[in-house]
């Protein structure tokens, strides 16, 4: 995938402003940003399901803007719920999507690959949020997809269903599956992705992998313990000198070494 310049603007607000990306074949590449940010215009418009203002896009070789449906069928798109199937059966919905592809998977194996095989014989409107949403991914991938789009795709799930979740993320990508995600948490970018951009106001403040987005991997260590007069706290490039010389004088009570997180990083960039 290559993004130069995107731009779309709604009325008078510029939603996206220059982006630049570039997603490598296999790549898991998430975006990150705060609501209103412009991630959920850019998928769409990298998907080509809307119309941008200017830049250039070319996704599996293709402009999505005028790509033929033979492309359409390669990309996965989780479509943010849509309610057209309520009366069918899970299984009998990701069979009905199978129809639509050359070269399905199994229905049977993915509506087990998303953990719904309890539910299979359940009718799609009686499914939880969180059930709803991985009936979602299961029609997304149905088609063996070669890069699959995900916008925000585990808000509303409880925290075990989002570790199953990232499972089936790594599947895909360990088969070689090319992924965009869009996500407001930072521990899901950590785990699934190889590399993050964070996007505010429209535009790519920062971009790298998660362990050193923003200059992580080189900042300063934070280092605390307690000592009789109550807690320290220090910020020291060389935390393995500092804490033993710290050690010196004993044991240290409550003692932690930090480095800044994805989430201190990414509060400090969308600031
Ligand atoms: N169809 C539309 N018409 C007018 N304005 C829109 C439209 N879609 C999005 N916007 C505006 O464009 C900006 C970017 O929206 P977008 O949905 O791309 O953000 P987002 O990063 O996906 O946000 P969120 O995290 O809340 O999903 C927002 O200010 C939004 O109000």
């Amino acid at each position: 995938m290559r993004v130069r310049g995107l731009m779309k603007a709604y009325e008078n607000h510029q939603a996206v402003d220059g982006v630049d990306l570039d997603v490598a074949r296999g790549e898991v590449f998430a975006v990150l940003g705060p609501n209103g940010a412009g991630k959920t215009t850019t998928v769409e418009i990298l998907e080509g399901h809307r119309v941008r203002d200017g830049g250039e896009v070319h996704v599996l070789g293709q402009d999505p803007g005028k790509a033929p449906r033979t492309w359409r069928s390669r990309i996965g798109v989780v479509l943010q719920t849509a309610n057209d199937a309520a009366e069918l059966t899970v299984a009998e919905s990701v069979r009905h999507y199978a129809k639509y592809y050359a070269d399905p998977r199994d229905p049977d194996e993915v509506v087990d690959l998303v953990g719904l095989t309890d539910k299979a014989k359940a009718r799609v409107r009686t499914l939880s949020g969180g059930q709803r949403r991985r009936l979602d991914v299961a029609l997304g991938i149905i088609g063996r997809p070669e890069l699959v789009f995900l916008d925000e795709p585990t808000t509303g799930f409880d925290p075990e269903a989002r570790r199953q979740f990232w499972a089936l993320i790594r599947e895909l990508a360990d088969e070689g599956t090319t992924i965009l995600l869009t996500t407001h948490y930072l521990d899901e970018a950590e785990a699934l992705a190889d590399r993050v951009a964070v996007l505010a106001k429209g535009k790519i403040v920062a971009e790298g992998t998660p362990q050193t987005l923003g200059g992580r991997a080189h900042a300063d260590a934070r280092i605390r313990w307690a000592d009789p007069n109550g807690p320290r706290e220090l910020f020291t490039s060389e935390p393995t000198k500092v804490v033993a010389e710290l050690a010196r004088h004993g044991e240290l009570a409550g003692l932690t070494v930090t480095r800044p997180s994805l989430e201190d990083v990414y509060l400090e960039l969308i600031a």
